[in-house]
């Protein structure tokens, strides 16, 4: 019980460090890359605080080199996955009902650990596992990460503020409770961070969750859920559970307790989940909140007055950093005939310095993709590319995965702004060239808008204010975050609310406000102070 209204203080964003050579921070990380790999780990379950071990067990390798081993991991099957609902369930009361103040504690805690003392070991275990470079996991794992945490919690208390209005002898109130079910929380590989977001946000707002991460981003996962533990989160809110997808679809998702589905990932799994909802809609205790951010075909599109440096500079960073494996990355490009020549030329300087490689190198801007499966696919797309006559493999189009999944930076040319890779999500390093004659800006613009059912990110290149104005009206609805003379990746949380709409999601903006309410369930009250005694209205009395 408390006498006074708390105050979580205004959040910053956490500083990005700069990883120099010899610097604190670079030192602290190498030792504990070594460390990591020297030394492989168990990762069990976690239900109900316990750590649960299964007769089911898979490898966490290095994707850069996918014969080393960095430990094992526990699956959960149908049992396990039971025994999480029941720990979120009994969890459920006791967690709600504790005061906001302690809740929010929990969170800015674990904050406070991730970007103090857990900082290598959480950095180096995302860049083993998920094969980053230093400066792609400090965005993601540290500073994402502890931003949604601390944002979250200062976005929570500015809701519990909002009140209703009320009347002379009433006293009109409302409360912002947790879900009345379990919410269940399915997460991607590619950023650590929308793991964590993903489990959080909900259990922030009262809720109890179960999380299955990635199979191939347990490591770090695991490691946050060890810091969410020692900041204090009881047993049960969270519920830790790595599994097969199919597993979870069957048991988890269509139980009647689940009030909440909180997923980042593929368009195609996202529709699946949201099929078996529906199926099972009669069974459902209370309606699911059902939020999704899935794919992208995520676009930079150029006008004939834009800077060209800028421009490639957009379109290196934009398509290749983590090796395209952001849902944002740029993925087709449109570039007028008229500059064509000249951003070909500054693009096969600036990709031709573009270092490929073992994490434990720093100057590798570029490391492997994740999986054999996506080193497979990606590979299908450039060997498409190569036999068709409407494309050709401008730059890159390497792949080999003899030691890592590696595959080149690659810049496709179509001939069509239609061509298979201009329109379909690839999810690794390639991005899809089409150069438009300038007097075809309008047809290019409406292509760009109606070719793909994706709608995530966007950015466009252009000094002629005109021409920036034109292509924000046209293409108003083609992305949920839209960037002029900027890369589309990188959004930041607190300064670009993040989310896409059409194919590509819910466009529940993680890291904001919008999302949060998704985990809330209001209760109106409405207290008369002195309740009226008689039933008869004035104008009912007879003169
Ligand atoms: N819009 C966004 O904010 C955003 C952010 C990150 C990633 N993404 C998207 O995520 C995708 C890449 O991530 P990924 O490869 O991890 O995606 P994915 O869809 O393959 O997997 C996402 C999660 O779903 C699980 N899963 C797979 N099949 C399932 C099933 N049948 N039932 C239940 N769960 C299942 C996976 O195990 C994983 O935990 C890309 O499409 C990317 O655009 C979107
Ligand atoms: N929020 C990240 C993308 C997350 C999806 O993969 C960005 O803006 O680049």
């Amino acid at each position: 019980m408390n006498n006074a209204y708390f105050q979580v203080k205004p959040p910053v964003n956490e500083p990005i460090k700069g990883y120099l050579p010899g610097s604190p921070e670079s030192v602290a990380l190498k030792a504990e890359l070594e460390k990591q790999l020297a030394n492989p780990v168990e990762v069990p379950l976690i239900i109900a605080g316990k750590e649960i071990r299964t007769a089911n067990k898979a490898n966490m390798i290095c994707p850069h080199d996918h014969q080393k081993v960095l430990g094992q991991y526990y699956i959960a099957g149908e049992q396990e996955l039971l025994m999480a609902i029941t720990a979120a369930e009994t969890a459920r009361e006791e967690w709600e009902n504790m005061s906001w103040e302690h809740r929010a504690t929990i969170f800015l805690k674990a904050a406070d650990l991730l970007t103090g003392k857990y900082r290598a070991k959480l950095s180096a275990a995302c860049m083993l596992g998920q094969s980053k470079n230093p400066f792609q996991s400090e965005i993601d794992v540290i500073c994402e990460m502890a931003d949604f945490l601390r944002f979250n919690a200062y976005f929570v208390q500015e809701i519990y503020k909002q009140q209703p209005l009320s009347t002379d002898g009433v006293w009109n109130r409302v409360e912002y409770r947790a879900l009345d079910g379990f919410v269940a929380a399915i997460t991607p590989f590619n950023f650590t961070s929308i793991g964590g977001n993903l489990s959080t946000a909900p259990a922030m707002c009262g809720n109890t969750v179960l999380w299955k991460p990635s199979s191939t981003a347990v490591l770090s996962n695991y490691y946050f859920m060890q810091i969410l533990i020692e900041a204090g989160l009881p047993a049960g809110v969270i519920n830790f559970v790595p599994c097969r997808g199919t597993d979870f679809g069957r048991v988890v998702v269509p139980h009647p307790r689940m009030a909440g589905f909180h997923f980042t990932g593929s368009t195609a799994v996202f529709n699946e989940i949201w099929s078996q909802v529906g199926q099972n809609i009669n069974n459902y205790v209370t309606y699911p909140r059902l939020v999704g951010e899935t794919g992208g075909k995520d676009f930079i599109f150029a006008h004939e007055s834009a800077d060209v440096d800028a421009l490639t500079c957009a379109i290196v960073l934009g398509a290749f950093e983590f090796q395209g494996q952001k849902c944002s990355a740029a993925s087709r490009a449109y570039i007028p005939a008229s500059l064509w020549p000249s951003v070909k030329k500054r693009l096969e300087e600036e990709i031709s310095k573009v270092k490929l490689g073992d994490v434990r190198d720093f100057t590798n801007l570029m490391n492997a993709v994740i999986d054999k499966n996506s080193f497979d696919n990606i590979k299908g797309y450039l060997d498409y590319a190569r036999q068709s006559a409407d494309a050709e493999i401008l730059i890159g189009g390497g792949c080999d995965d003899s030691v890592g999944y590696f595959v080149e930076p690659t810049v496709i040319l179509a001939k069509t702004p239609t061509f298979k890779t201009m329109v379909e999500e690839i999810f690794g390093p390639v991005i899809t060239i089409y150069v438009y004659p300038n007097d075809q800006l309008e047809e290019t613009i409406k292509s760009c808008d109606t070719a793909t059912g994706y709608a995530l990110t966007g950015a466009v290149f252009a000094q002629d204010r005109a021409a920036i104005i034109k292509l924000a009206k046209a293409l108003d609805h083609a992305a949920g975050n839209f960037y002029i003379n900027d890369k589309p990746t990188g959004a930041v949380v607190g300064q670009q609310p993040f989310g896409g709409s059409r194919g590509s999601g819910t466009n529940d903006k993680a890291g904001s406000a919008i999302n949060l309410y998704r985990w809330m369930n209001q209760r109106a009250i409405k207290e008369t102070l002195v309740p009226r005694t008689v039933v008869n209205y004035p104008y009912m009395t007879e003169k």
